[in-house]
């Protein structure tokens, strides 16, 4: 499905939005309910990657596909490795077979797992034969993915002796290691991170019933950080369900849209983002995204609605997400006429004032790519091609566009 997005403005009565629960935390503690049967979830992530890892928790099949689902793929494999006396072969769309599991691979086969590569060394699809993992100390690269340390952590107090985990390198995308430990602690699992080592004690009793309450997803909300940001001053937005002391990373966008002229402003669940003053162009933005990857392509699209130029580093997980979204954001950018160059780590944009016109966005199975460019018809009407990718994270992610004032065909 392609979507035209007629040149808009958004509605000056101010709308409200319920996004759905992030899909990070959904993930994990969809998991942690597996592992622990007495947890249970309430505000789930209906996106298409956790509807994967419910599905595939719950399977008895022994082949499972999980398409794109990129932390589904690295959760599902510490999963599967200390599921005793069960062997299975865990596959991906063509994207997740390009998409690097070794250094996961390895720090399970550390800890005593058997898993093996049934078409190219390093890359799912992977056979994994489910037994007791016997080791508890293991040394991984921290600088690829945090989803390797995650999904470690997340099998870590049903292992006899608990877990160490030695991080070798720059650890990135910290918060969401952050993110997976503070879960841990809320069901009752001891751990500590000091420096560059995180230990998770075992848990031999069954933990208590309890519900926890998946905060909204931060990383979707960007586009309509992007989407206010690209509006009048006085534009407002209410979106729920969120907390000002969030566990998720992207939760940073309250701090770096000020720049872009929105505020942001906690009340109960619910954050009013507000257009507040006009960004000044002269400016120029740098941010370090090391810690908040996802949001590099709305920051980047942003940048260019407004005309202000952008340097972004810290992007080198960047290349092995849904797509190379270095690669993938400089073709598509420049198509409205952007002056931009990357490095594999980094991208930089140039202050410019012209955004041609009625251009069509190449989307590369990347829902961000989609829900990043929408905006931009604020500035002039544009086309997305398969615009269903947004379901990955966001399903209902056109029906809130529309229902904000844009403007679909
Ligand atoms: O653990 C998680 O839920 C995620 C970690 C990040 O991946 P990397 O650690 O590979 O950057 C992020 O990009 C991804 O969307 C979700
Ligand atoms: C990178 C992402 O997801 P994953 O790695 O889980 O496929 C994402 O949602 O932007």
């Amino acid at each position: 499905m392609d979507i035209t997005i007629l040149k808009s403005t958004i509605d000056n009565d101010q709308k409200s939005i319920a996004v759905t629960g992030s899909k990070s935390e959904s993930n994990r503690l969809l998991l942690l309910k597996a592992l622990y049967p007495g947890i249970s979830i309430e505000n789930l992530s209906n996106s298409d990657d956790s509807v994967l890892m419910q599905n595939a928790l719950e399977s008895k099949d022994e082949v499972i596909d999980i398409h794109h689902a990129g932390t589904a793929m690295r959760f599902l494999t510490a999963y599967f490795s200390i599921q005793e006396n069960r062997e299975v072969i865990l596959t991906g769309s063509s994207r997740m077979k390009e998409r690097p599991i070794q250094i996961l691979v390895d720090a399970l086969r550390q800890l005593g797992a058997d898993i093996n590569y049934l078409d190219k060394e390093g890359f799912p699809p992977l056979r994994i034969s489910g037994k007791k993992l016997t080791n508890s100390k293991v040394i991984l690269k921290a600088n690829v993915s945090s989803q390797y340390i995650s999904a470690l952590l997340l099998i870590a107090s049903k292992l006899d002796y608990g877990l160490e985990l030695i991080l070798d390198g720059k650890i990135t995308s910290v918060p969401y290691i952050k993110m997976t430990l503070s879960l841990l602690n809320e069901i009752g699992i001891e751990t500590e991170f000091k420096d560059n080592q995180i230990t998770v004690q075992a848990q031999t009793s069954n933990l208590k019933p309890q519900t926890l309450t998946v905060e909204s997803d931060w990383s979707s909300v960007s586009y309509f950080y992007s989407v206010v940001a690209l509006s009048e001053v006085g534009t407002k937005l209410s979106l729920s369900s969120y907390k000002k002391d969030s566990l998720q990373g992207d939760s940073i966008l309250s701090e770096v849209y000020k720049t872009f002229g929105v505020e942001t402003n906690f009340e109960a669940s619910t954050i009013t983002l507000h257009k507040s003053t006009n960004a000044n162009q002269k400016l120029s933005i740098h941010l370090d995204l090391s810690n908040a990857p996802d949001i590099a392509q709305t920051i980047a699209v942003t940048a260019f609605g407004l005309g202000i130029a952008c340097d972004l580093t810290g992007l080198h997980t960047l290349k092995i997400k849904e797509t190379d979204r270095l690669v993938a954001l400089k073709t598509e950018l420049e198509k409205f006429g952007a002056d931009i160059s990357i490095t594999d780590t980094s991208l930089h944009l140039k202050s410019s004032k012209v955004i041609k016109s009625n251009i069509s966005v190449a989307t590369y199975n990347d829902h961000r790519m989609a829900m990043a460019f929408a905006p931009l018809a604020l500035t002039t009407s544009i086309h997305i091609q398969n615009a269903d990718v947004v379901s990955k994270s966001y399903p209902q992610f056109w029906e809130d566009f529309k229902a904000i004032g844009f403007n679909l065909k």
